[in-house]
Parts: structure tokens; sequence; C-alpha cells
């Protein structure tokens, strides 16, 4: 039977042990995606039975909807200042902790808010543990303005990295470009592998267009990896991990 995000008992158990790590009185980054929905549900549960005073900035504007129709208190980044803490979903979860994010199409103000965290804690179903990064299309948020001439130039760099005659794919929404909370295009990266994250993230970064890529580099220091059973799997920065381990137990 097909679960939907809200039932999936991976992605549950990994929201529950994320919310399990806040304290009262914290300053937290709420994600975006079907698994960070999950945990906003859950926290906000929490926050109403433990009567948790928390102040929350959200990484896109969905979130910041449902997490105020949940009865969070949302304020802006700037406004709350650095973060102790950020929950987020993951597209792909390598090894070292490095991710592809921005399936959701809110990686940008989702690296801003991670980068602006003492803690990114990262939650995930076993089918985002990968060996090695880049299965999953890697978003990149371009500017509308000079769009084909930005797609050139990543094309350009992807051929000096020896990855030419990858697949550019303008995101679209129906017939119509896919537009970023802040107003951008999204170029999907179907690369099928990424042999040198770090590489490609400077080259991209170097792109004028380019206003944010979804590689997220030494970003992230706990992946919570939820398993159908309801346990899950942490993940420490630094640990030495198996990925081997969770490999064919996704959902
Ligand atoms: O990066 C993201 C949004 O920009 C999401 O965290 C990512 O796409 C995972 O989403 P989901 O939990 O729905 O699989």
């Amino acid at each position: 039977m097909t679960q939907t995000p809200q039932t999936d008992p991976a992605k549950l158990a990994a929201a529950r042990a994320a919310v399990a790590l806040v304290r009262d009185g914290m300053k937290l980054g709420l994600g975006t995606g079907s698994t960070a929905a999950i945990m906003v549900r859950e926290l906000a549960a929490r926050a109403r039975a433990e009567g948790l005073s928390l102040r929350c900035a959200a990484t896109s504007k969905g979130t910041c909807d449902l997490a105020e129709s949940l009865g969070l208190s949302i304020e802006s980044l700037d406004e709350i200042g650095w973060l102790d803490m950020t929950i987020d979903g993951a597209d792909e979860v390598d090894p070292d902790l490095h991710l592809i994010k921005g399936g959701g199409g809110a990686h940008l103000r989702e690296k801003i808010v991670a980068a602006a965290s003492h803690r990114m804690v990262v939650i995930a179903d076993p089918g985002k543990v990968v060996e090695q990064l880049g299965t999953f299309p890697l978003p990149v948020e371009v500017l509308q303005f000079g769009f084909e001439t930005t797609r050139t130039l990543i094309r350009r760099a992807l051929a000096d990295l020896d990855l030419g005659d990858r697949d550019v794919l303008h995101r679209l929404k129906g017939s119509e470009p896919w537009v970023t909370d802040e107003g951008n295009w999204i170029l999907d990266l179907h690369l099928d592998c990424i042999p040198d994250p770090v590489a490609l993230a400077r080259a991209l970064a170097a792109i004028p267009g380019v206003v944010e890529h979804g590689l997220f580099l030494g970003m992230c220091h706990v992946a919570i990896i939820g398993k159908p059973d309801g346990t899950v799997v942490q993940l420490d920065r630094n640990a030495d991990i198996d990925a081997d381990m969770l490999a064919g137990e996704g959902d």
C-alpha cells in the first residue's frame, strides 16, 4: 500500500527523534519538505503539550504557513539571530553527511538558515542514504535574468569537471517555470554521480547567474535516519559511517 508522507513510519520516526532534541527556550530553524512537515506537526504538538517557549524561523512560505497554522510562532531569521538548531530533510545524505537538498526548491533559504544554526540536524528515510551524491538531480537556483546564459555557463563548468553531456533541465510546474520563494527559477542537473562535490560546488558558485546550488557540504552535524519499523539510526559527522548498513532499506 502506498503511504502518504504524513503516515510514513520512517519519516515519522526520524522526525520524532529530532523533536526529542528540542529544549524549552530554543531558537529553531524549520526545514521544508514532507519529512520536515511531519517534524513541524510533531514539534507543534510537543510545544503545545509541554508549554515549550520556542522561537522559530521557517525556510519557506509553505513551512511558515504550516507552522503558524499549528500555533508555532514564526519570526524572521534576522529578528531571531543565531539559531540553536535547524531540523530539515534532505534528498541525499552521503557518508560524510554531505547533502543534496532542494527537491522542494527551498535550498536557498534552507542553506541560509542552516548557516545561521549552531547545529543542523537532518531527518530522512533510509532511501536518502547514498554512497556517493548525484543520483538525485542537483537543484540550482538561478536568476531569471540571463537564464540561458547561466545554463550555458553551467554546462561548460560541468564539461570542465568531466560531467559533460548531462541534462540540465528547467524545472517546470505544469508548462510554466517553477518559481522559488525568492522569485528565481531552478535548473535540475541530472549528473548520475558527483565524484568531487567540493569542486562542483566551487564551480557553480563562481557562475554569476547562479543564486545557490543544492550541495550542502560540511553543514550537517547529525543525520537521523528513520526506519520503517519505527527505530532510528543516528549518523554523526566524522563518525565511521557504514552507509551499506542502511542501503536497500528504503520504503
Ligand atoms: O531540500 C528540501 C526542500 O528544498 C527537502 O528537505 C528535500 O527535498 C527532502 O524532501 P522530503 O522530505 O519531502 O523527501
